[in-house]
C-alpha cells in the first residue's frame, strides 16, 4: 500500500469517506459534468444533511452514495470498503447490508401487505418469513404502525406509509439511513413528525444522511452541506 494511501486512512469512525468523485452525463456527443471534485466525509452518529436547489445534482450523488450508480473518477469507501473498486454485484450485497433507503414517494410494493413490506430487506438476506417477521416486531412497535401490517400501502396515509419505510429501511440495521426528500409529498404536520423521528433515531445512534432542498427540513440535522452545481461547499 502506498504512502499516500496510508496517509488518508479513515479514523475508525467514518461511514462515508469520498475524494474527488466526479460524475457527468453524455447530453449528445458531451459529457456534462454534474459532480465536480466532491470530497464528502461523514462520521458514524452523525445526522448530515445535504441541501441544494433543483438540479444542483443531489440525486446523482445520493445515488453514488447508496451504491446505485458508479462516478467517474474518485474514490468511495464505505465503511472502510472500496465502493469504486466493487463489481455491481458486490454493490448490491452492500446495499442490502449496509444501507437503509427512504425515499420521498416510500417505494413501498403495492401489492404487498405493510408487514411483507417491512420484512423485505431480511428475507432478501436469506431470513424466513417467521424469523423476519419476529426480529422486525420492534420496530414496527417504536414506529406506531402494528395496527396496519395486514394494509396494503394504498390504505395508509402518507405518514404512515412513510414510517412503513423508514421501519423497512432499519429492519436490517444499516449502518447508514439515507433518506431523499423524506417529508417531500407529506403535509407539514406529519412531515415534521417524520423530522422528530429522524432526530429520535440519531439519538439512538444511527447515521443518517438525508437530501433536501428545503432549508427547514435541513435544519432537523446535525450538520448541513451545502451542494451548488455540483460542488459541496
Ligand atoms: N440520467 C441522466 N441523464 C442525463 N442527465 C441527467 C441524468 N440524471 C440527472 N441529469 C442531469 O444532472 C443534473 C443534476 O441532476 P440531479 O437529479 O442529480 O439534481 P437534483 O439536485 O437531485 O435535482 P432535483 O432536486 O430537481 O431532483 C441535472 O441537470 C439533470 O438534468
Amino acid at each position: 500500500m502506498s504512502d499516500e494511501r496510508l496517509g488518508r486512512k479513515m479514523s475508525e469512525s467514518t461511514i462515508i469517506d469520498m475524494k474527488q468523485i466526479n460524475k457527468g452525463y453524455m447530453l449528445g456527443t458531451e459529457k456534462v459534468p454534474v459532480l465536480k471534485n466532491v470530497d464528502f466525509r461523514v462520521e458514524k452518529g452523525e445526522f448530515v444533511a445535504i441541501l441544494g436547489p433543483s438540479g444542483s445534482g443531489k440525486t446523482t450523488l445520493m445515488n453514488i452514495i447508496g451504491c446505485m450508480d458508479v462516478a467517474d473518477s474518485g474514490e468511495y469507501y464505505l465503511d472502510e470498503q472500496p465502493i469504486h473498486c466493487m463489481t455491481e454485484k458486490q454493490m448490491g450485497i452492500v446495499r442490502n447490508k449496509e444501507i437503509g433507503f427512504i425515499f420521498q414517494n416510500y417505494q413501498l410494493i403495492p401489492t404487498y401487505d405493510i408487514l411483507q413490506n417491512i420484512i423485505m430487506p431480511l428475507v432478501v438476506r436469506g431470513m424466513t418469513t417467521k424469523e423476519a417477521e419476529k426480529r422486525c416486531m420492534p420496530v414496527i412497535e417504536m414506529l406506531g404502525i402494528g395496527h396496519r401490517l395486514g394494509h396494503k400501502p394504498s390504505e395508509l396515509s402518507g405518514g404512515q406509509k412513510q414510517r412503513a419505510s423508514i421501519a423497512r429501511a432499519l429492519v436490517g440495521e444499516p449502518a447508514l439511513l439515507l433518506a431523499d426528500e423524506p417529508t417531500g409529498a407529506l403535509d407539514s404536520a406529519s412531515g415534521r413528525d417524520v423530522l422528530a423521528l429522524f432526530r429520535q433515531l440519531h439519538g439512538l445512534g444511527n447515521t443518517i444522511v438525508m437530501i433536501t432542498h428545503d432549508l427547514n427540513v435541513a435544519k432537523a440535522a446535525g450538520r448541513i452541506v451545502h451542494i451548488i452545481d455540483g460542488c459541496l461547499a
